[in-house]
């Protein structure tokens, strides 16, 4: 549904953005992470057509950026990260404000505007001045925006910055309720936690590069050279499953905890199938068997310490 292929953005002789590429897929929720300055607005901007590249080329539903932006704009809904709006406009005419740029007919214009409040929780401000919303509602507002011409996919830059941790939390389950209306999501951030538990996949970007891209697992699994192990075994075998990972040279950093051994294994699923054998092969009672998943905050760390190269 979004694919970048080879962008890069120049501003002079500095690249802020350097040949980056990704797709995402009809109905995901892709997490653009990157500390700031990484990138991310300007990929964000070239995505939404408000920026052209330097070279590289993007798509939205098969539609390019460059060459056909304003069939690109009928099927995306963008967020900036900045909220921009008139002075003395009221909620509801905000909205009608972006439906008639949208060119929504007159007489439907009024029933999706109090359609899009309801689902983002505003009707009861339907009349309230903007510059008067505390900034949670802003965001939602401004996200309600892109929803006006019901496009399939929404790209967000920062949807919930300088939000206190309940509106962060409502801005999330919002997402997660759109994804699962069939819209497909870019999400930026700089905050890892935020997306963690609701993206279905994740592009990292530093200094203009993507450092890693795919689903949360399949980066996790790309990253690291080894994996972390939890193995529960009965308890009289305890002594000797931890004797046997000690004498495997693959495996390290062995931890005991009641009933409960946890390793760095080097390798991957072969090294995993070969220790289980060994194990179950020895006689030990094993009760449990299975690698524990870095948290995304794990993941991001790794690859931006400069680990993975
Ligand atoms: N118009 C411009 N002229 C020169 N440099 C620019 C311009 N716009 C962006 N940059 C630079 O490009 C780099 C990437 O900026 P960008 O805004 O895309 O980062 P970001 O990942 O969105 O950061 P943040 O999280 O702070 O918003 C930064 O170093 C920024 O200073």
């Amino acid at each position: 549904m979004i694919e970048v292929r080879n962008f890069t953005k120049r501003y002079g002789d500095f690249v802020a953005v350097d040949d980056l590429s990704f797709t995402i897929g009809e109905g995901e929720i892709f997490g653009f992470i990157g500390p700031n300055g990484a990138g991310k607005s300007t990929t964000i901007r070239f995505l939404a057509t408000l920026l052209r590249p330097s070279s590289g080329e993007g798509y939205i539903a098969g539609h390019s950026v460059v060459d056909d932006p304003m069939a690109v704009r009928k099927l995306i809904g963008f967020m900036p990260d900045d909220f921009g709006v008139y002075d003395g406009m009221k909620v509801w005419e905000f909205l009608d404000f972006f439906a008639v740029a949208y060119k929504i007919p007159r007489g439907s214009r009024k029933k999706i505007i109090a359609e899009v409040l309801e689902l983002l929780d505003l009707t009861h401000k339907r009349d309230d001045y903007v510059n008067g919303l505390s900034k949670g509602m802003k965001q939602r507002l401004c996200l309600a925006k892109t929803l006006v011409h019901d496009p399939p996919v929404l790209i967000l830059d920062e949807p919930a910055s300088g939000l206190d941790p309940r509106a962060r939390a409502e801005m999330k389950a919002l997402l997660s309720e759109l994804r699962s209306m069939g819209k497909t999501i870019l999400v930026s951030s700089h905050i890892l936690p935020e997306l963690a538990d609701f993206v279905t996949s994740i592009g990292i970007i530093e200094r203009g590069k993507l450092l890693a891209a795919g689903s949360v697992q399949e980066i996790q699994r790309t990253l690291r050279s080894h994996r972390r192990l939890q193995i529960r075994v009965t308890d009289p075998d305890l002594a000797q499953a931890e004797a046997i990972l000690r004498a495997d040279s693959k495996v390290r950093d062995i931890t005991s905890y009641d009933h409960t051994l946890t390793a760095e294994v080097d390798g991957g699923d072969t090294e995993m199938a070969r220790l289980l054998q060994h194990l179950v092969g020895s006689g030990v009672g094993v009760q449990s068997f299975s690698e524990v998943e870095m948290t995304l905050d794990e993941v991001f760390m790794t690859v931006t310490k400069g680990i993975v190269n």
